[in-house]
């Protein structure tokens, strides 16, 4: 049974990995290779077709599932936890803007070099990039020189990655340090209150009282979320509801809508609809010069207005058809998630339509509608770490959750909406309700 176990396991992935080389053959392009820095052909969510999406999420949970089983318990473990220096030793990297000096040199620079025109020890740099070339991102081509890799290259600082990286391992991380002491104590751990929360022991304020006050980390913050949605599937927005069909000058309002990336996307797929973005008024001005940059004409034009909203004490815009709240609700308690929506509920006609956009969870016993073939877990385990690991960043930051359908439905029940359906968009789906 044992030996069944770990043979299936190492079958799954050579099965995977021929299924992998199919694809690229049959789309008549060359195999991905760790130390290239092309971008791939299918390396973005909404490029990778399902047979190659499936077969990769399978390579990532049973490799993972097979170290587990064969690696001696103790060196797992260790490994696991030791895996706290990953984040740190990224944000040396992006902060020392380590992959834009090695932009074009695939011969790789000396970290002598990198460490003059960083102003990094030069010593400090090199085991920082040695134990991140150890985790394939970078190379090290020869003793102490580094050349950028597939992976090092989302370290760009043009890249929104590089602000989510940062974000991360930043004010996010330095709560991360304390979450068990929150669950563990006997007040904080039982507490839904934000004043209880990892991040706010950690800072002494909460995450939005700390963008009010921090612009650079409030900007940064606003770059994580474009470099989020490119992660999970930003060019998946247009594709998941059926915007097409919408009649011409409908509006879509972007309720808590950051810089509104992801409208962004939609008015440029769809051009016949307009967009309203709301948000705090800094994360509004930080938008403007967003938009300046990516589609000045839609502002000129009216297509696109961005408007500042206190989404917990007042209704949005009234004059809107659509109301899309991408990654809002998740972070908020019931009660608070209540009033929010209940302030959309108020702005809305009894026509419009409410489209939540979400992680939507899967529990682990059954698989929900993952299905991962056995003996992997049923959620694919491993390869799905990053939804189960995001439900805790809500949890250190707001005592908040990645819900559930069913949460949801009971969620949009309280606040006066009928639950229509679920749009699945693979790691994230809309959920559409109208007014009840
Ligand atoms: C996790 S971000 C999601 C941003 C965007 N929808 C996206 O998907 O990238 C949550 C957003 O809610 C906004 N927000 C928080 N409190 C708010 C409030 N009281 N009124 C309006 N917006 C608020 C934040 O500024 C932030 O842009």
């Amino acid at each position: 049974m044992a030996l069944l176990h770990i043979t299936r396991l190492s079958e799954l992935i050579s099965q995977s990995v021929s299924a992998v080389c199919n694809e690229y053959r049959t789309a008549g392009q060359d195999l991905p290779v760790l130390h290239s820095t092309n971008v791939g052909p299918f390396d973005a969510p909404e490029k990778t077709s399902e047979t190659l999406q499936t077969a990769i999420k399978t390579i990532e949970a049973a490799c993972a599932q097979l170290c587990a089983t064969i690696a001696n318990p103790g060196h797992v473990i260790t490994n696991k936890v030791y895996n706290y220096f990953e984040p740190a030793c990224l944000r040396v990297a992006t902060e020392a803007k380590i992959s834009d000096l090695l932009l074009d040199k695939p011969e790789g620079v000396h970290v002598g070099e990198l460490g003059a025109k960083s102003n990094r020890d030069p010593d400090k740099l090199s085991r920082i990039l040695r134990a991140l070339a150890t985790n394939h991102v970078y190379t090290e081509v020869s003793p102490n020189v580094f050349a950028n890799n597939r992976l090092s290259m989302k370290l760009l600082s043009s890249d929104p990655v590089s602000g989510l990286v940062e974000h991360m391992s930043d004010e996010a991380m330095k709560s991360t340090a304390v979450l068990a002491d929150q669950v563990a104590d006997p007040k904080a751990g039982f507490s839904v209150q934000v004043e209880d929360t990892a991040f706010y022991k950690a800072h002494g304020m909460s995450v939005f009282e700390m963008y009010a006050k921090d612009k650079l980390r409030a900007e940064r913050f606003n770059q994580a979320m474009v470099g989020w949605a490119q992660v999970t599937g930003r060019g998946m927005v247009p594709k998941i509801y059926p915007w097409a069909d919408l009649p011409k000058g409908t509006t879509v309002v972007d309720v808590g809508g950051g810089n509104g990336h992801a409208v962004l996307d939609i008015i440029k797929a769809f051009p016949h609809l307009k967009v309203i973005v709301q948000d705090t008024p800094a994360v509004i001005a930080d938008a403007l010069k967003f938009w300046q940059k990516e589609n000045p004409d839609a502002i000129t034009k009216g297509q696109a207005i961005l408007q500042p909203v206190n989404f917990l004490e007042e209704p949005p815009v009234s004059d809107g058809d659509i109301y899309y709240l991408r990654h809002v609700v998740h972070d908020w308690s019931f009660d608070m998630a209540i009033n929010i929506l209940s302030n959309v509920r108020r702005a809305m006609q009894p026509n419009d339509r409410l489209l939540i956009h979400e992680f939507v969870p899967q529990p682990i016993v059954d698989g929900g509608t993952a299905k991962a073939p056995e003996p992997l877990l049923p959620n694919y385990g491993a390869a799905l770490k990053r939804l189960y690991f995001q439900d805790l960043n809500m949890m250190q930051f707001f005592y908040s959750k990645e819900r559930t359908l069913d949460e949801f439905m009971n969620m949009g029940d309280t606040a006066g909406f009928e639950f229509v359906k679920l749009w699945d968009g693979g790691e994230a789906g809309i959920m559409e309700f109208i007014p009840k």
